[in-house]
């Protein structure tokens, strides 16, 4: 196997943007997977759309698979249970050159840590997790697996952000608060108590808006 080739499962918006991340630190990616049978054989941003999974079993050897170029963490896990099914092997996290990193943080497998976004001390990134441009990530923070943090987020001190939680855009968290798995938080919000799982709040303040599952 190529070190350096991948695909990435994804040919919208943030896959488009881990491809180009891919290309700056020196990565071949040989193409998108995408499940739409309308984006087979397409070009998109001069990669080719290779299909699904069964479509590229010749190359399952030869290169590691990004799960991460979707935002849905829903949809994430779905994809990585996928390739884990089709034996391919899963890409490591990917970490843009204009990340600040403290010496004390643990970095999970297939997470995609993008630019300007600072994280202090003691950070924990889980598996799979996307944060996004220009994301702040204070001490002692725990983002668990298939979240998606979006951009311009801060996030205090001690706040855990649970499984498969999605954090909005440029929405703010109090310290030692816990958001709860498969949450949303919509985005421009500033959360300051627990968040329950399940469920989307939304607001300033953050207020419960409705369940999720
Ligand atoms: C690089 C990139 O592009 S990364 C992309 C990152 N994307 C984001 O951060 C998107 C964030 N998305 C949002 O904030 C959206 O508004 C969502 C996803 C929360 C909306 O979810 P939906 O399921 O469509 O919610 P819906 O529209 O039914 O709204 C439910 C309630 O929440 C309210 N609401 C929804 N979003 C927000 C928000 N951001 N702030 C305040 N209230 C909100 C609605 O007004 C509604 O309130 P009401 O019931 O009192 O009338």
């Amino acid at each position: 196997m190529k070190d350096n080739q991948l695909v990435i499962w994804g040919c919208g918006g943030m896959g488009r943007e881990v491809n180009h991340l891919c290309e700056l630190l020196g990565y071949e990616v040989v193409g998108f997977l995408d499940e739409r049978l309308d984006m087979r054989g397409q070009i998109v941003d001069d990669i080719p759309v290779l299909g699904d999974l069964p479509d590229i079993m010749h190359l399952r050897d030869q290169l590691k698979v990004v799960c991460a170029g979707v935002g849905s963490p829903q949809l994430k896990k779905r994809l990585v249970q996928k390739t884990r099914d089709y034996g391919f092997s899963l890409a490591e996290t990917i970490v843009h050159p204009a990340v600040q990193l403290s010496r004390k943080i643990h970095l999970g497998i297939g997470s995609i840590l993008c630019a300007g976004t600072i994280l202090t001390i003691n950070v924990h990134i889980g598996h799979f997790v996307i944060v996004n441009s220009g994301v702040t990530l204070a001490h002692d923070v725990k983002i668990c697996d298939y979240a998606t943090i979006s951009p311009g987020v801060h996030i205090s001190g001690n706040v855990t952000v649970e499984e498969g939680a999605f954090i909005g855009t440029g929405s703010a968290l109090r310290e030692k608060i816990t958001i709860g798995p498969w949450s949303m938080i919509g985005g421009g919000a500033f959360v300051k108590d627990d968040v329950p799982g399940g469920v989307l709040y939304a607001g300033v303040p953050a207020v419960f808006k409705k369940k999720l599952i």
